[in-house]
Formats: C-alpha cells, structure tokens, sequence
C-alpha cells in the first residue's frame, strides 16, 4: 500500500469547521479536513454518521450550514460549476438509465458534459474498455450485473477527466470477484495520480485501498490516520477471550508477543485466543459497536 502522503502537497480537499444542520438535526459536527492530491481516503462509519451528507457537501448537492470547502481548489459554496468540472461522482443508488444501453447512456452524459464529437466517441470506447465493459456496449443497462452497472457508473463519472473521484459505498451488494476488479480499476486510477475519496462500510475495503481512514460517529471525526498508524496508536495485536453464551472480551497490546505473554500467564486459558487485530477491533474499540 501506498504511504501516507506529505502534508506538502496541494489539497485535493479541505474542510475548515464545517458543520451541518437540518433543523434541530446535527448531521456533521465541526468538521476539518485536509485531502491531498493523490490519496485515496476512507470515511468510515455506522448508519448515520454523518458520511453521505459530507460528500453531499463536498460534491456541492447540499450546503453547509457552517465553515469552508474547497475542492480542486474551488470553493463549493461560491464555485460550484468550477467544482463539479474537477469531480467525478458515484453515488448510491445506481443511477443509471435501465432502458437505454450502455453506450447511450455514456452518450447521454458525455453530451451534458458538452464533450463535442468525434471526442465524445473516442472517449466512451476509451472508458468502456478500461471498466471491461467494452463488449456489452450495446447491451440495456438492465441487463447488467450489479458489478457491472458500478463499473459503468465509474465509466460516466470519468468521462468529463475529473482529478478526484467520490464513490457512496461503491462495493455494496458486489460478490467479491466484482468487488476485486473494482479495487483494481481504483488503484489504477489513483496510481494515474486521481484522488479517491469513498466511503465504506467494509474494513477490508478500507485497509486494502485506502491511504488514510478518517472514522466519524455522530456527525463528529472521532479517528484519522493510515491503517498502520491506527494499529499502532490503539495495538497491533488482541487477546481474545470467547465463551459459548457469553458476548467476547478484547483486550489490545502493543504487539503479537506482549499480547503472547499475557495468554500464557493467565491461570485459565479457556477461550484464549491471540490475534492480530485489524481495523474493525478499532472500530469497535472507538465506537462501541461494529459496522454492520
Ligand atoms: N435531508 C435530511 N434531512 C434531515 N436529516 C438528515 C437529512 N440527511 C441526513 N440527515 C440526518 O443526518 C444524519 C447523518 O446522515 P448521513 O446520511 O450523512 O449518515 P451516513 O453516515 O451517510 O449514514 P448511511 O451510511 O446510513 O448513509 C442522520 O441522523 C440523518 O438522519
């Protein structure tokens, strides 16, 4: 995995206390940011955190009641049309047009895009065959995989050349084959120098892709860091002690062996286990509770 990125480097992103309200409703509480170019950034959360209404705010569908963003430089609020020429959206749910095929619906939206042809043809069949989709071009949308259908939505965010990409929990309901070849089209795009931004609900997703996970609960930035540094900050390894009937006990250590040590002192070993412990024992550590 790529390191965390120097602070040096141009932000992609940055929040400056930015707070949301929707009537008595706080949905994201005094939020600060800074996303630099290049990196592919998480936002972790339960239901409710607080992580669609920021990508709602950063992709300038809905204002912050409170403090400043700027994407790509521009600021979302009094810039929004230049905003939305730097950014690539893929959002939940699938909107895509079912009836029509997949080349019309790239057409459709390379055209609102007013990309003039023959650079409009060009672009599509350049996009289609980098989200392997170049085969089922004539195909209505309804008749493809959800894997698919995401990929294609990554087609038609690309297709106006955005320098950050948001994806709304781009793997959700994927099998982990469709899943996987995902991954790989992100990775690619971010090593071609694209900002990710994406939100999860999967750890794995997070731990694999990402260079920095930012944890929210409750409309508040509870956790930032890269997954390594995480695990060094809470412990790299856990003790476990799981009884039939009985909710587990975790407990963390700085490393494997310490975490060793403690097993094989413990006068009862029933249940005892060691393991490494990975991002959702983090999660749960901060929050109380898991993710799904
Ligand atoms: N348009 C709205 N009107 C009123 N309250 C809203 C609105 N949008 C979001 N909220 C509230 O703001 C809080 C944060 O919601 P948000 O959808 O951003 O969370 P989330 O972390 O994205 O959760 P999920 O994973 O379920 O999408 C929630 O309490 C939600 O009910």
């Amino acid at each position: 995995m790529a390191p965390t990125l120097p602070q040096t480097q141009p932000a992609a992103v940055e929040l400056q206390s930015v707070w949301k309200r929707f009537g008595q409703q706080v949905a994201v509480q005094d939020l600060s940011l800074r996303i630099p170019q290049g990196e592919v950034f998480a936002l972790l959360g339960p239901n409710g955190a607080g992580k669609s209404t920021t990508i709602r705010m950063l992709t300038s569908l809905t204002r912050p009641s409170q403090g400043s963003i700027q994407v790509g430089g521009y600021d979302v609020v009094r810039e929004p049309l230049l905003v939305r020429q730097q950014i690539g959206v893929v959002l939940q749910p699938i909107t895509l047009e079912a009836e029509l095929t997949v080349w019309e619906n790239l057409e459709f939206h390379a055209r609102m895009h007013h990309i003039p042809n023959p650079e409009r043809q060009r672009r599509i069949d350049q996009w289609l065959d980098y989200v392997r989709l170049a085969d089922r071009r004539q195909d209505k949308v309804k008749t493809l995989s959800g894997g698919m259908k995401r990929r294609l939505q990554v087609a038609r965010a690309l297709l106006h050349r955005p320098q950050i990409l948001f994806l709304d929990e781009p793997t959700v309901g994927l099998d982990p084959q469709a899943r996987r070849l995902l991954w790989e089209i992100l990775r690619d795009l971010n090593q071609q120098g694209m900002t990710l931004l994406v939100t999860t609900h999967y750890m794995e997703e997070a731990e694999e892709l990402c260079d920095r996970i930012g944890i929210m609960e409750g409309g508040r930035l509870i956790e930032l860091g890269s997954p390594a540094q995480l695990r060094a900050k809470h412990g790299e390894a856990l003790l476990v002690r799981s009884l039939p009937g009985q909710e587990a006990d975790y407990t963390f250590f700085p490393s494997l062996a310490e975490a060793q040590r403690q097993l094989e002192a413990e006068p009862d070993k029933t249940g005892l286990m060691v393991r490494p412990a990975n991002l959702e024992d983090i999660f749960v550590r901060l929050t109380g509770r898991r993710l799904d």
